[in-house]
């Protein structure tokens, strides 16, 4: 079997798969063009692909009809198109669970980070500005006993409720297509209408995966709605945030700060005005990156593509 993967990924899951496949890894840093990733994958029965890499029906016409399946390296797969991938009876693999509290770690980093001001800190010491100590200086926001409203309530936003709940005895009020009332019973939590969420809450952190429905969720109105104290973090995907909404609530003061691991495009834009707002903390997607997640998100990568290329069900297979 013929597999290309897209990137260099840990050796927990290459080692599985190069010893049972003819396996072409991309060897740069930078990703495939689109043209270098159709012709690598061209006659492949398998290919590992990761978000950056846009598979869809030219995708598919270009490699050819022995494909089998394509496992994305991520949990998030909104850079496949599955119902496509579906129809023509390829099998679709991603990495749940084993990046949750890697994740949620993040965007609690961050949530931290963008209510204590701490890059406006970390620029004043780095730029030689550090003049005193003062009683008026880099005032941020509380997070005990406050309320964090969670977009989106599945592994990730549980993990995210866990962590400001029980570790600073916040409130929790959250959204989701479906009820949680296990979520409920452990954490006092309340699912409640989107704008509820954004009226009543502290903190707001987005979960949710990047569908049509939550493309541009947060735009001008959601942040009117939201307090001038509050604090918006996004662990999701980019295009759940309509950016020059973002700015310009930011800079208005419409809300206090926000917190992003990623964006729209990534790399974030060289002139992207986010950039340069100091209370707007900014991360290079770095959500799962932690050894042991990486290598399990390796792992069933690699188990997924393997059981599609026998022709099994996936054990992570997204329908
Ligand atoms: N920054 C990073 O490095 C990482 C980012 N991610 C991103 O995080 C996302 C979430 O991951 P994970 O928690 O594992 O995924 P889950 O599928 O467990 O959670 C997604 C949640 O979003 C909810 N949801 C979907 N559509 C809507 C909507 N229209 N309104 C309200 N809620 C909605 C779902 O509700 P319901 O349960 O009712 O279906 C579900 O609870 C991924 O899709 C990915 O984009 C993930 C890992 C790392
Ligand atoms: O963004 C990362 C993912 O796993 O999804």
């Amino acid at each position: 079997m013929k597999v290309f993967i897209t990137r260099q990924i840990p050796a927990a899951g290459l080692d599985r798969i190069s010893s049972v496949c003819d396996c072409d890894v991309w060897p740069e840093r930078m990703p495939p063009s689109r043209d270098q990733l159709q012709q690598r994958a061209a006659g492949c029965d398998g290919v590992l692909t990761l978000l950056s890499d846009r598979i869809d029906a030219e995708f598919f016409d270009a490699v050819g009809p022995q494909l089998k399946v394509v496992s994305n390296f991520a949990v998030g797969y909104n850079n496949i198109d599955v119902a496509e991938a579906t129809r023509r009876g390829i099998a679709v693999g991603n990495t749940p669970g084993v990046l949750t509290e890697a994740t949620a770690d993040i965007a609690v980093g961050l949530l931290l980070a963008a209510a204590r001001r701490m890059r406006e800190g970390i620029d004043n010491v780095t730029n030689q500005e550090w003049a005193t100590w003062e009683p008026m200086g880099f005032i941020g926001q509380d997070l005990v006993g406050k309320t964090i409203g969670i977009v989106g309530m599945g592994r990730i936003g549980a993990a995210v409720a866990r962590r400001l709940h029980f570790g600073w005895g916040m409130s929790v009020l959250y959204t989701s297509r479906s009820d949680k009332p296990e979520i409920d019973d452990q954490m006092n939590a309340r699912r409640v209408e989107l704008s509820t969420l954004l009226t009543e809450s502290d903190f707001v952190s987005v979960h949710t995966d990047l569908n049509p429905q939550t493309e541009k969720m947060f735009g001008d109105a959601a942040f009117a709605q939201m307090k001038p104290t509050s604090v918006l973090v996004n662990t999701a995907r980019g295009g759940i945030i309509d950016q020059e909404a973002l700015h310009q609530a930011l800079q208005s003061g419409t809300i206090f700060a926000a917190g992003l691991d990623v964006t729209e495009p990534e790399p974030l834009a060289a002139d992207s005005p986010l950039r340069g707002l100091s209370n707007c903390v900014i991360l290079p997607h770095v959500g799962s990156g932690t050894v042991a997640s990486r290598d399990a998100m390796a792992t069933i990568a690699a188990d997924n593509l393997l059981a599609g290329l026998q022709g099994n069900p996936l054990p992570h297979q997204v329908e």
